[in-house]
């Protein structure tokens, strides 16, 4: 290891145990986040299945920079690129329409044997895999519903879809050995203000109600359902809400996904975690930047990136926490898309766990709020740089932005000749 790295290292770790901070203890538990890096930021969300149909589903993906996979193996390839910048072992978030096959098939009829390649890559990799359903971007979901359809023959369809996707989840749990999170994003809604907010949400619950009546061990899948306040052309009504699936997750015994770009534009997530995970056994956080909209922009080192990392640290709430990404950036290369985002979300993590947590617990209790503003100011400007470097090192990824310079030799020698 570099000598300036380790020097400084031992210099920060020095003021961190002033304070009681065991800095080796807090990187044993960094290493053992798993990050869930989404497939659909290396192609702008267009998968490998229904290649002529637009991206539906009220999402917008803007930019055309040179170089987005088209194919499983490209897909692939730049993953494995994006992880080798990475520190850390993680995982892979696919959507349904990521399937890898020749069969002509329809999402109804999707089985494992769709994703026989992605689970071979995966254990040869030693990456875990999540899966999510793709209710978007398909005939079927042309004017905006889905499992709330009106019509029982296209709600059947996504039915089958929705069982169809636990099947291949289950089975990535059992070949991989580590649960599959089945995240349910569901666009339903209206552009204009409903006459009836009721009976969609009646259809949505009932479907979901059968796409789950069929038992399957939770240490294979962990079903998770995400809300949403808006999206393009259901600006007025979104039927899988908030309140929807706060409700249904906590009688049925599901997990709730927080994506931070789904709630009201001046709305935290932060202060949501620890009230949901009072009452619901775990968490799904879709990490994502939402920049005046739920615009997807990749996740930077921004104060609710950093509360959220303080709300799970200082709540203890890591181990019922599923991290997964959710941005797409179609203006910047793909693959430095995900190493900022999951750079910054791990590193987020780390400045968390180097704060003096327990005694700022105690000064809080003691009514002293004045040393507890002073402390956490003085901690953001606390070396953490330093100890996140030697991290890097030690993992054998790329220190500081040393990894850019790989990214650009991958771009001018693989991406910009695809
Ligand atoms: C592509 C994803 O399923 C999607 O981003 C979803 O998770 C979402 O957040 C939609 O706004
Ligand atoms: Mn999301």
């Amino acid at each position: 290891m570099d000598a300036n790295i380790l020097n400084s290292f031992n210099e920060a770790k020095k003021l961190y145990e002033k304070h009681g901070i065991d800095v080796e203890d807090a990187l044993d538990r960094l290493s053992r986040i798993k990050i869930s890096l989404h497939c659909w930021q290396g192609d702008d969300v267009r998968g490998f299945m229904n290649r002529g149909q637009e991206l539906s589903g009220g999402i917008a993906v803007t930019g055309s920079y040179p170089g987005r996979a088209a194919t499983p193996n490209q897909l692939r390839e730049d993953i494995e690129k994006a992880f080798a910048l990475i520190p850390g072992r993680h995982k892979v978030n696919l959507h349904a329409i990521y399937a890898d096959t020749d069969e002509q098939v329809d999402l109804d009829e999707l089985a494992p044997r769709h994703f026989a390649s992605w689970v071979n890559w995966a254990k040869e990799k030693g990456y875990g895999l999540d899966f999510n359903p793709t209710c978007f971007s398909h005939e079927k979901a042309k004017d905006g519903f889905t499992l709330s359809h009106p019509d029982s023959e296209i709600r059947a369809f996504w039915i089958r879809h929705g069982k169809a996707s636990r099947k291949i989840a289950e089975s990535f749990g059992r070949e991989l050995g580590q649960p599959c999170v089945t995240n349910f994003w569901i666009p339903d809604g209206y552009k204009d203000t409903p006459v009836d907010r009721m009976m969609p949400r009646v259809r949505l619950m009932e479907s979901l109600d059968d796409i789950f009546s069929e038992p399957i061990s939770e240490e294979y899948n962990i079903d998770a359902v995400e809300s949403k306040l808006f999206g393009i052309g259901s600006e007025s009504y979104v039927v899988g809400s908030h309140e929807f699936y706060m409700g249904y997750a906590l009688t049925r015994g599901k997990t709730v996904c927080f994506d931070l770009g789904h709630f009201h534009p001046t709305e935290t997530i932060a202060n949501k975690l620890s009230s949901w995970l009072l009452f619901g056994d775990q968490l799904l956080l879709h990490v994502s930047r939402p920049v005046r909209w739920d615009s997807d922009h990749v996740v930077t080192m921004d104060d609710e990136l950093l509360e959220i990392a303080r709300e799970l640290v200082r709540g203890g709430l890591l181990d019922r926490t599923h991290i997964g990404l959710d941005f797409f950036d179609g203006t910047i290369n793909h693959v430095a898309a995900w190493v900022i985002g999951t750079r910054n979300t791990l590193k987020a993590l780390l400045r968390a766990m180097l704060e003096p947590v327990d005694r700022l617990k105690e000064i809080e209790l003691e009514g002293d709020f004045t040393s507890r503003l002073a402390l956490v100011e003085e901690f953001k400007s606390y070396p953490f740089g330093a100890i996140w470097d030697y991290y890097c090192s030690m993992a054998g990824t790329p220190v500081r932005e040393e990894w850019l310079t790989e990214v650009k030799r991958y771009e001018r020698e693989v991406l910009f000749t695809r």
